[in-house]
C-alpha cells in the first residue's frame, strides 16, 4: 500500500468479504517496493508524458499510511512533520480543501472492495486545518449492499474534526438511460500558457507595479502539484466586474498512468478545489476578501477519466449572498465526456468598498 512506515509495509485492510488477496491491490500501491498499481495495470492509451517523473499527488499527498483498521495518517506520506509542512499549502494558511477531500477519499476507497468505484462524495469543512500537524482520517463503514457501499470518514486534528465526508461507491452497471449535455467549444490547450507562462508574460511587463510583481512572484514561486491554463484569463490587473463563470484546463503535475479509478478519483478530488471558489468573486472586484473558506464541497463521478491528462473544468456561480457564494463545475475530458460534477458553498468577508465606506 502507501508509505511504509519504520519499514513496515502498511496494506489495507480487507474490506469484508474482499479476499485477502485482493485487498492487497490498494488504490495507490501494493508495497513501496512494488511499481504503484497504476503502472501494474497499465492498459490502453500510454500517456505521452514523461513517465518518471511521477505526480507527488499520489508518490506523496495522497499515500496515506494506515495505522490500524479504518484509521489513516499523513504523517509520513504528506512530506507533514510535527515541525513541517503539508506538501502545498495555500495563502490563506489554512489547510487546502483538495488535499484534505482527496486523502479521506483515499481512506474510504481503502475500505471497500476493488471491483466497486466511488460515484459521489459530500463534505463539510467544519474547521481550518493545521498545516503544522498531521491528519487522523477515521473510517466508519455505514453499508455494504449489493450494488453500492456507503462510507463516512472523519478528518481529525487536535482531537477535533476538520472535515466530516460521506462517499458512495457502485459496482459497475450499465443502462439505457444515458444522457449528458454539451461540452463547451474552447481552445484546445496546446494552443493556451499555462499559468506558470502567464505569470512570466505579466513579470515582463514594463507597466507592472511592486505590488503585482511581489504578489505574482509569490504565486510563481508556490508548489502547486496542478498544471491549469486558464482560458480568457483576467488581466492582473483586472478592475471590471467579470460574469462570475471561468473555464481553465487542469491537470495533476506529473505521471500517473492508467490504472485504478478510485486513484484517479482522489486526484480530481484535489484538483476539484483549486481556484473553484473564487468564481464566485469574478463579479465583485471591488471589494477586497478579508476572509474566504470553503464550507463544502460535493462532487459525482460520471465515466472514467485520467486526472494527469488535460480535462476542462467549465466553472460558473449562480448565486451569492448572506456572505456566501455557491460555485458549480463541470469536468470534460477531451473527448466531449462529462466525467465529473462538483459543487461548493463557501463563506466571504469582505471589506466594504471605497464607494460604501465613504457613505
Ligand atoms: C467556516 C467557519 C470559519 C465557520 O465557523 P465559525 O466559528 O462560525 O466562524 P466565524 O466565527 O463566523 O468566523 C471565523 C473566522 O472568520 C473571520 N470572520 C468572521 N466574521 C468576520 C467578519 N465579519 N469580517 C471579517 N472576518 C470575519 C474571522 O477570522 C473568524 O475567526 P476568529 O473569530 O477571528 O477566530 C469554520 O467552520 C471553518 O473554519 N471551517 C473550515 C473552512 C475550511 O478550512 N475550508 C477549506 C479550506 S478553504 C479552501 O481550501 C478554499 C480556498 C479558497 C481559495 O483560496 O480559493
Amino acid at each position: 500500500m502507501a508509505a511504509s512506515s519504520g519499514g513496515k509495509k502498511l496494506l489495507p485492510e480487507p474490506s469484508k468479504g474482499t479476499s485477502a488477496a485482493s485487498a492487497h491491490s490498494s488504490i495507490l500501491r501494493k508495497s513501496s517496493s512494488e511499481k504503484p498499481v497504476t503502472e501494474a495495470t497499465g492498459s490502453g492509451s500510454k500517456s505521452s508524458r514523461n513517465e518518471d517523473l511521477h505526480s507527488v499527488l499520489v508518490t506523496s499527498v495522497l499515500n496515506l499510511e494506515r495505522l490500524d483498521l479504518d484509521l489513516y495518517s499523513n504523517e509520513h506520506s504528506n512530506r507533514c512533520t510535527f515541525t513541517g509542512t503539508h506538501h502545498w499549502v495555500p495563502r490563506s494558511r489554512m489547510l487546502f480543501g483538495g488535499q484534505i477531500v482527496g486523502q479521506a477519499l483515499v481512506a474510504a476507497a481503502m475500505s471497500v472492495s476493488e471491483n466497486i468505484y466511488a460515484h459521489s462524495l459530500h463534505c463539510y469543512f467544519v474547521r481550518a486545518g493545521d498545516p503544522k500537524v498531521p491528519v487522523l482520517y477515521q473510517v466508519d463503514r455505514i453499508r455494504d449492499g449489493k450494488s453500492f457501499s456507503v462510507r463516512s470518514v472523519k478528518a481529525i486534528q487536535h482531537g477535533n474534526p476538520i472535515l466530516i465526508c460521506q462517499s458512495s461507491f457502485q459496482r459497475k452497471m450499465e443502462s439505457p438511460i444515458h444522457h449528458q449535455f454539451t461540452m463547451p467549444v474552447v481552445p484546445s490547450p496546446n494552443e493556451l500558457l499555462t499559468q506558470e507562462e502567464l505569470i512570466q508574460k505579466y513579470l515582463r511587463d514594463p507597466a507592472l507595479t511592486e505590488k503585482y510583481k511581489v504578489g505574482l512572484t509569490k504565486l510563481l514561486a508556490e508548489e502547486v502539484p496542478i498544471e491549469i491554463k486558464p482560458i480568457n484569463p483576467p488581466e492582473y490587473y483586472r478592475r471590471v466586474a467579470l460574469e462570475s463563470k471561468q473555464h481553465f484546463w487542469v491537470r495533476a503535475r506529473g505521471y500517473i498512468g492508467e490504472g485504478n479509478m478510485k486513484l484517479h478519483c482522489c486526484v480530481a478530488a484535489y484538483i476539484s478545489d483549486y481556484s473553484f471558489l473564487r468564481t464566485a468573486l469574478l463579479p465583485h472586484f471591488q471589494y477586497k476578501v478579508k476572509f474566504m473558506a470553503s464550507l463544502d464541497h460535493s462532487m459525482w463521478f460520471h465515466a472514467p477519466f485520467r486526472s494527469d491528462e488535460w480535462m476542462l473544468y467549465e466553472c460558473e456561480s449562480p448565486w451569492a449572498g448572506s456572505c456566501r457564494g455557491l460555485v458549480q463545475g463541470r469536468l470534460w475530458k477531451q473527448d466531449g465526456v462529462l466525467a465529473v460534477s462538483c459543487a461548493q458553498e463557501g463563506v466571504f468577508y469582505v471589506k466594504p468598498s471605497a464607494a460604501e465606506s465613504k457613505l
